[in-house]
């Protein structure tokens, strides 16, 4: 059968086929960057302009209360609970995944006194090494990238903190989470892990793996829109221990009691800091309930059959790219990376013919395959689309080569 065949018999067969009508997408895109920004739910256009509305201009101060905006970070959180296998009161949206990782790292290291080492890998996205790099020149913690596996031999009587991200950004190559986690707790150490690249589209079992602490995006597969509120997890055995290094008036027991001293909230709202963010908390509720209502497992199965197809289609059509993402599905994220010299500009030949993935420096073509409304035509047509870039040189063009601020 040919790539174009069977990209039509799996359309017909995927039970996934209409969830593509949740979303609004231009016609003449194929979309295949929900790694990176998520396409818009059509919920979210309406509930913003209620929001905007009717609860901001008719409402006001009063829609804290009557439109329950206090308790949106709870509630948002406890709707992504199930979607990463935890319970609803171990998760909660607020702030970035930056900040959230500053303060779990700060709660591990105040779980783990006389532990001041924080490990993570070499490579892994930059904010997260960052934000170690940054308490470390306060003075607060040391970094040690693991330079080899198992990361859990780089872990000793030194290590409060293991930080990884599940779904490597460039590769998708995802850690066996169980494995690593008991391994570095096994020697002492916590976890956090970084759930940007797989929270939505890969199956996740948080409490079912014994983590300790995890964060991730909003605006990626849960589709919350540009600098959505992030998410972050505490494991339930966890809370009742932990500080939370930005301490402010919303992660207080009583923030309407206005005292001078601080109090942590009991539970997972003392990681809270300051006032949430309605706006990006109501549209990350849109995406969030249009991912819970596909569920995961379906999602999951389709990214699986996604990203193989077109590894297949690749290895088939476009011999001079080198596919950089595992080839067995279980270390598989929704993504494949594909690596080529050109790579910069042939995402930007892509991009203007339609077909819209993203570049990682320095030779890293990235395709997301968000299986909620991508399809196995969009697939087909995008390797084509590569293989047609590619054999006729239409990269090679000063235009292309021109570096945007923003890949
Ligand atoms: C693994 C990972 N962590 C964190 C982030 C971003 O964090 P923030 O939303 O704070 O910019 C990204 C992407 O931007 C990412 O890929
Ligand atoms: N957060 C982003 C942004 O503000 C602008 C452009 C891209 C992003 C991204 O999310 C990049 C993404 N985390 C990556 O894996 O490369």
């Amino acid at each position: 059968m040919s790539f174009a065949d069977e990209a039509r018999a799996l359309d017909a067969a995927d039970p996934l086929r209409s969830a593509r009508d949740l979303f609004v997408l231009p016609e003449d895109v194929t979309y295949l960057d929900g790694n990176s920004l998520g396409a818009l739910p059509r919920a979210t256009a309406p509930r913003i302009a209620d929001v905007v509305t009717g609860q901001w201009g008719t409402g006001l101060i009063r829609s804290w209360n009557d439109a329950h905006w206090i308790d949106l970070p709870q509630g948002v959180g406890a709707k992504i609970a199930p979607l990463i296998g935890a319970r609803p009161n171990e998760v909660i949206a607020c702030d970035s995944t930056s900040v959230n990782i500053y303060k779990l790292l700060c709660a591990a290291l105040t779980l783990r006194p006389g532990r001041r080492v924080i490990v993570s890998e070499p490579g892994n996205f930059p904010t997260d090494i960052y934000m170690v790099q940054g308490l470390a020149a306060l003075g607060l913690a040391e970094q040690r990238l693991a330079r080899g596996n198992p990361i859990a031999d780089f872990v000793d009587d030194d290590v409060a903190a293991v930080l990884l991200t599940h779904a490597h950004y460039k590769s998708g190559r995802l850690h066996d989470m169980a494995a690593v986690t008991a391994a570095v707790q096994a020697r002492g150490a916590l976890v956090i892990w970084d759930l940007s690249h797989s929270a939505g589209a890969v199956e996740l079992d948080l409490d079912g793996v014994n983590a300790d602490f995890a964060v991730g995006c909003g605006y990626k597969y849960l589709n919350g829109g540009p600098g959505a509120p992030a998410f972050l997890y505490v494991a339930a055995r966890h809370q009742h221990a932990i500080a939370n290094p930005l301490s402010g008036w919303m992660g207080h027991a009583a923030p309407f009691a206005f005292e001078d001293a601080y109090v942590p909230a009991p539970g997972i709202t003392r990681m809270l800091s300051g006032t949430p963010p309605i706006l990006g908390l109501a549209a990350l509720e849109c995406g969030v309930d249009t991912v819970a209502a596909l569920g995961i497992p379906a999602l999951a199965a389709k990214s699986r059959l996604l990203t193989d197809f077109f590894m297949r289609a690749i290895a088939g059509t476009c011999p001079s790219v080198e596919c950089v993402s595992p080839a067995h599905p279980e270390p598989r994220g929704s993504q494949v990376s594909l690596r080529h010299p050109d790579a910069y500009a042939i995402c930007r030949a892509l991009i203007d013919r339609g077909v819209i993935g993203d570049f990682r420096d320095p030779d890293i073509l990235r395709f997301g395959f968000t299986p909620a409304y991508v399809g196995f035509g969009d697939a087909w047509h995008a390797v084509e689309l590569l293989a047609q870039v590619i054999e006729g040189r239409a990269y090679d063009r000063p235009e292309y080569r021109e570096r945007a601020a923003v890949t």
